[in-house]
């Protein structure tokens, strides 16, 4: 029998989808519906949840458009509750229509597009159509590869896998060149299911891979899952019975998880399926009675038919072919419900095989002939060379011994073909596993590269920080330290005047004077001279006008002195009452004009204020550096030996001594000696003078 396009298409508009795990093209729209919400599962027993008035007005409330909650529940539904799904949508344009969101809107639109794709090609091309104008007006350009992927459907539905197939590769590479992954994924299992029914099973299983790869990498646990039973499907189909079986298995595990009991029936179904093909009976009938508990509990006709079908055939291969003509009667009948092609050939099968364990010949024949038509017209090879065995075997013993011959031929070529088929893509799948095994361990490679690089940079980047911190650290710590530095030479300079400074007087104390006489009889070109300048009688001011006022007569002395010198001269407070004046580059004579002047000066001060009647007077020793090996304590021992013979000729004077031993009155008072009768009993102890007891040069 020759088998044409027009065939295939008429067989594939005839079978419906509803054995898959999941319609690719519901998948697809599902997925795209539900990418801005929650996966919304149905609850045990298949009811969904109704979206309230309550919980539209809190979407409003919170911002969010009311159609949201209704598209995301449409999506749910697509594969628990198709009508529900569609009556969702359809309320969503409603609310969209008042308050337009094109994004939301194309979600609609892609909703009842995949519902009416099975039902109306019309209504759907028209929904696909009103979500392919509004692309314009949204920002997310992977919504096209969901258009696309919506058209694509409508075609394979309707069996023009051919053009499908183009448009599904037109949705691969929008979603790939605009980087959405999720329409990506979503066109990856179109494909792929879509290359699987062509028997491409290693392409398919290639693009179901990459589509569950891609949905456990963006979080949507529930569509990886979808893919995973897709990829279970195709090593089924290429004899992986055992491949099959454990994949179902895990599947079975996650959808029992996450509560989606419709896909747990499938899935049920299927590994029963798998079991039943490697003719594991005990645990194919486990399997199709829980489909079948499942399927009743949901209320799912179609899935009690496929799980009947399956226990008719556990039957038959347990020996009970009577049995299982009884579950096949009830399969049939539920068939007959919701038609579907392919069933109706396998539980014909089914029945013709129990039918020859009876020897109900003609009655077999019948059965296995019809569900013969149907699987030629689909290609459906497994399935074939099941029929064609079982019919050459039926029709030699009825004895139509030519008729069951062309069927043994039939069984043998599709046998070939079938295997053939499965060898070639086994080989083919090994071949995209070992590459794509290539490329995983290349990107795992890429990605450690990728990270270590990462961290490097960020290391970098952290090294960065912490060096601007650090110079901006030291910056600060600088500033701080030359403040620091800069309080502290203030502050030790303010110490070292201090140290060097007489408190009193403000002059310069003893130790800072005398620090320069060394250096002053090393240096100078010619001689020095220097002067001890002491108050006379200074007790008595104390003893007579108290301490302060004593102080006072310091301070006025050491000014009129600091006011008598001119640099490089300098003057300092010896103690008590006694100043020194370092007179470099000065003569004798010029140095005793000076202490004259002091010794005047002084006694003009005005000390009306606390003694009207006094007078401050000083005594002078004068001495000058000698020509050669001076010394400070012996320049200071002849200028104390010069004071001490002022003192003792009378005070207020001036006395000069050139060396140990010399005494040279400068001036000795013009008017007379120290007037020592001033205070009576003080004699020369007595230093505190007495104005106009004695005359102007002398101490007054
Ligand atoms: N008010 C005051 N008195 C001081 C200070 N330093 C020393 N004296 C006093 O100066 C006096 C010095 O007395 P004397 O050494 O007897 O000398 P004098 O009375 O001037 O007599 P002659 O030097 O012999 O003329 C002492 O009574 C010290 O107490 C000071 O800083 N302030």
């Amino acid at each position: 029998m020759k088998l044409h396009l027009s065939h295939l298409q008429a067989i594939l508009r005839r079978l419906p989808v509803l054995i898959r795990p999941r319609a690719p093209m519901r998948t697809a729209i599902a997925l795209i519906c539900a990418s801005a919400g929650a996966f919304i599962a149905p609850p045990p027993g298949g009811s969904t949840p109704i979206v309230s008035m309550n919980m539209l007005g809190l979407a409003a409330a919170s911002g969010t458009h009311p159609a949201k909650a209704l598209i995301e529940r449409a999506a749910a539904a697509v594969r628990s509750d198709p009508q529900r799904s569609r009556r969702d949508a359809q309320a969503a344009l409603a609310l969209l229509a008042q308050r337009p969101d094109a994004e939301l809107e194309i979600r609609a639109q892609l909703l009842l597009c995949d519902y009416f794709s099975e039902r109306d090609r019309g209504v759907a091309e028209a929904h696909a159509g009103r979500a392919r104008e509004l692309l314009p007006l949204v920002q997310r350009q992977g919504l096209q590869a969901g258009v696309l992927n919506c058209a694509g459907a409508i075609l394979e539905t309707v069996g023009d896998n051919e053009r499908a197939g183009e448009l599904y590769d037109q949705a691969v590479a929008v979603a790939e060149q605009t980087g959405d992954r999720e329409m990506l994924a979503a066109a990856l299992y179109s494909r792929g299911y879509l290359q699987g029914l062509r028997a491409r099973y290693a392409a398919a299983l290639m693009d179901l891979k990459r589509a569950q790869a891609i949905y456990e990498q963006i979080g949507l646990p529930h569509h990886a899952l979808t893919s995973l039973n897709g990829i279970a499907i195709m090593y089924n189909r290429m004899g992986d019975y055992a491949q099959a079986r454990d994949i179902y298995a895990e599947a079975l595990k996650e959808q029992r998880a996450a509560g989606m009991y419709r896909e747990v029936s499938v899935t049920l179904h299927n590994l029963g399926r798998a079991h039943e093909n490697l003719l594991q009976w005990n645990n194919a009938q486990e399997a199709f009675q829980q489909a079948l508990k499942i399927s009743r509990g949901l209320k799912y006709e179609r899935g009690e038919a496929y799980a009947l079908r399956g226990l008719a055939s556990v039957a038959i291969g347990q020996g009970d072919p009577k049995g299982a003509l009884t579950i096949l009667d009830r399969a049939a009948e539920l068939q007959r419900r919701t038609p579907d092609a392919r069933l109706d050939a396998q539980i014909q099968l089914a029945r013709g095989i129990a039918l020859h364990h009876l020897n109900e010949l003609p009655e077999s024949a019948a059965a296995l002939i019809h569900a013969l038509d149907i699987f030629e017209q689909a290609e459906s090879h497994q399935e074939l060379l099941a029929t064609y065995s079982e019919l050459a075997a039926v029709q030699a013993a009825m004895g139509q011994w030519q008729q069951g011959y062309l069927q043994l031929l039939s069984a043998q070529k599709t046998a070939e073909r079938l295997f053939r088929n499965q060898i070639d893509q086994r080989f083919a799948t090994l071949k995209v596993e070992f590459d794509t095994a290539g490329k995983d361990k290349e990107n795992a490679l890429l990605l450690r590269e990728n990270l270590a690089n990462q961290n490097a940079l960020a290391q970098a980047r952290r090294a960065r920080h912490l060096q601007a911190a650090v110079i901006v650290l030291t910056a600060m710590l600088t500033v701080l330290l030359a403040t620091l530095a800069i309080h502290q030479w203030r502050t030790t300079r303010r110490m070292r005047v201090l140290a060097m400074t007489d408190e009193l007087t403000g002059v310069p104390n003893r130790r800072a004077v005398l620090s320069r006489l060394p250096a002053l009889l090393k240096q100078s070109a010619s001689r020095c001279s220097l002067l001890i300048i002491d108050i006379d009688y200074f007790k008595r001011i104390n003893d007579e006008h108290g301490h302060s006022e004593g102080d006072e007569a310091l301070k006025l002395v050491a000014a009129r002195l600091r006011e008598g010198i001119r640099e490089p001269a300098s003057i300092g407070r010896l103690g008590g009452e006694e100043f020194v004046v370092l007179l470099p580059d000065t003569r004798i004579d010029e140095a005793c004009a000076l202490a004259e002047r002091f010794r005047q000066q002084i006694m003009a001060i005005d000390t009306r204020r606390w003694a009207a009647d006094r007078r401050i007077t000083v005594s002078i020793g004068v001495t000058m550096s000698l020509a050669l090996g001076d010394t400070p304590s012996a320049m200071l021992q002849r200028a104390d030996a010069a004071l001490y013979d002022a003192k003792r000729t009378g005070r207020n004077c001036v006395r000069v001594r050139l060396s140990a031993h010399e005494c040279k009155a400068e001036n000795a008072p013009a008017d007379g000696p120290v007037d020592d009768r001033a205070e009576g009993s003080g004699g020369n102890e007595e230093r505190y003078a007495q104005q106009g007891d004695a005359p102007a040069a002398g101490f007054t």
